[in-house]
């Protein structure tokens, strides 16, 4: 447990952790030797001259002493450790997941990373602060106790000892059963917490539907799951829970039995018989504590289990040796891809010389975005290479593709900040009049004066407060912002009023002016001026050429072309 929290925190936690473990242990064993020499108190004060027990009360004063002073650094560093192990650990899970690929961010990881930052990391990073100490307290208090009731009697003491396996071979069936039974519960935990995002997100299209006083019934459905599967968790600790009380009365029992034994026998006196005893008793409260910290560590543990797998899935590899492009030409060569096993992108070669603009069109699922994907590395190809000036984009550093590359896609994600702060994110180093000037080239500074703060106006969560249209201005003053040569367009212009579509047309064109483009678009006029087309369908490329070279050729993209201009026609 300790190593895999260890390994989970990185290097630069481990020294402090192996202090604080060592300080708990030396604690324990205080704690221990403090309860034994109320076995000298105890025998002197039952025997001929109690006077004698003052030196050892003097003792067992100063021995608790020394144990509270100790109890109150090892707490303390307890809690250090454990507060500043959590702030490190957001900053390494969030670094961590801002690397990772995004094709890692599948269905149902919303549910899972939402719970893994919020209980999952609080839970973890909880055992140091509130469970390590009382669980080396509960494994080494009752150790040294046995040791010392050894030294006072052996038989007793091996009798108590026998506890020692016995215990630990409940709380390691324990947690075996629990361990499925757990990951089962959290299955169910991230299927629910996905569902009320799921149900917060799906209000405008559950009242669409008229369902607004109705219950939603996935979610109800997953509540129950949860339901059940803690009440399993639960029904499968229990056996232990019961199992560890009755192993630690029935060892009390026999070291009675063994002690009254002895004193028939008469080889051992009453008096350290029942001061023996004494220190038993004080062995089984820290051993029956076992079990509920031994449920809160092992629950602990299960978050710490998901906390390494996600730390050990290995972001997109970065080249020992980066590679910096000549120029910013495109070229896919025999690219093939899959999503979840189904070749999504097949064999596709193409080529676009520096500084012109190429338009994917296609039918819906014909693999269009994924395209721009794979150019912006979002994923790595399956066969064949994508190269920006030559060089392989899995050959250069992400950061530096990262850097040549603009996106615009058609759904844009606002931070809750202002217009300044969003539109700031293109470049964070560029001056105010560098922010203000994107902005008004992507027309924004109409948006902004309608807005009742201006400049300093909230958009809302997802820039919720803004319509598609000024959302997707935001978005083009990011770009412009970052002055990136190459520029990814994705279906920016759909699904836009024309007033909209106007003033982002102009924020585009500008955009697009002396830059490398490659753009999914579906307007015709966006298309017709691009100075390369290809045509995909199902992830193949079926037909390229200029505008007026394919509508000569009669094929594919002649028929796109008629069906798009029939709506037009009939107008
Ligand atoms: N994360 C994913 N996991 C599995 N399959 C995916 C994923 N993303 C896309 N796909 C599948 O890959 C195929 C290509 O998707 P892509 O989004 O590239 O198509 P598109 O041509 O851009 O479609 P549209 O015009 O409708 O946006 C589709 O069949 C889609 O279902």
């Amino acid at each position: 447990m300790i190593r895999m929290l260890l390994r989970v925190l990185g290097d630069d936690y481990a020294r402090a952790m192996r202090r604080t473990v060592a300080l708990m242990t030396v604690t324990a064993v205080v704690e221990g030797l403090s309860y034994a020499l109320l076995v000298p108190v105890l025998a002197a004060l039952l025997g001929d001259d109690p006077a004698r027990a003052v030196p050892w009360l003097a003792g067992f004063g100063g021995a608790v002493a020394v144990y509270a002073v100790l109890r109150y650094f090892s707490d303390l560093s307890g809690m250090r450790v454990g507060t500043t192990m959590l702030r490190g650990m957001y900053y390494r899970l969030g670094e961590h997941l801002a690397r990772l690929p995004i094709g890692w961010y599948d269905t149902g990881r919303v549910g899972e990373v939402s719970i893994m930052a919020s209980r999952g990391l609080l839970q973890a990073m909880g055992v140091s602060a509130h469970l390590l100490a009382p669980f080396v307290s509960a494994c080494v208090t009752p150790l040294t106790i046995v040791v010392v009731m050894t030294a006072f009697n052996w038989q007793l003491g091996l009798a108590a000892l026998v506890a020692a396996p016995i215990v630990a071979a409940i709380q390691a069936w324990t947690a075996r059963s629990m361990a499925a039974t757990d990951h089962e519960r959290h299955t169910r935990d991230k299927e629910a917490t996905g569902r009320v995002i799921e149900f917060l997100q799906a209000q405008p299209v559950l009242r669409a539907g008229g369902r607004t006083g109705e219950r939603f019934d996935l979610l109800d459905d997953s509540l129950r799951e949860v339901q059940r599967a803690s009440r399993r968790t639960v029904l499968t600790v229990l056996p232990g829970a019961v199992g560890l009380t009755l192993t630690v009365q029935a060892i009390f029992t026999a070291l009675l039995v063994l002690g009254a034994y002895l004193v028939i026998g008469g080889s051992i006196g009453a008096a350290e018989i029942l001061t023996i005893l004494v220190l038993a008793a004080r062995c089984a409260d820290p051993l029956l504590s076992l079990s509920d910290i031994g449920g809160k560590l092992r629950g602990a543990r299960s978050e710490l289990d998901r906390l390494d797998t996600v730390l050990r899935t290995e972001p997109l590899p970065e080249p020992a040796e980066p590679l910096l492009p000549a120029g910013h030409d495109i070229t896919f060569e025999s690219v093939t891809f899959q999503h979840a096993g189904r070749t999504v992108i097949d064999d596709v070669t193409l080529s676009l010389p520096e500084g012109q603009r190429l338009a994917v069109v296609g039918p819906s699922g014909a693999g269009k975005s994924t395209l721009l994907q794979l150019l912006a590395r979002f994923y790595d190809v399956g066969s064949g290479s994508v190269r920006v000036g030559g060089a392989d984009v899995r050959s250069m550093n992400t950061e530096e593709l990262m850097r040549r590359i603009a996106i615009v896609f058609q759904n844009v994600y606002l931070f809750d900040g202002t217009i300044e702060e969003n539109v700031r994110l293109g470049r964070p180093d560029a001056t105010d009049a560098e922010v203000r000037a994107a902005a008004s080239a992507a027309r924004l500074d109409e948006v902004v004066e309608r807005l009742p703060g201006g400049w300093s106006a909230n958009v809302g969560e997802g820039g919720a407060l803004l319509s598609g249209g000024e959302r997707q201005r935001v978005s083009i003053a990011r770009a412009l912002l970052k002055d990136a040569p190459i520029v990814l367009l994705d279906e920016v212009t759909s699904a836009l009023d024309p007033v909209n579509e106007a003033a982002v047309h102009e924020g585009i064109e500008r955009l697009m002016a002396g830059r490398t483009v490659v753009m999914v678009a579906h307007r015709l006029r966006t298309v017709q001026r691009a100075d390369h087309i290809v045509f995909l369908d199902q992830g193949r490329l079926v037909e390229q050429g200029t505008h007026d070279e394919l509508l000569r050729r009669g094929g594919r993209y002649a028929d796109f072309w008629s069906i798009a201009m029939a709506p037009v026609a009939s107008e």
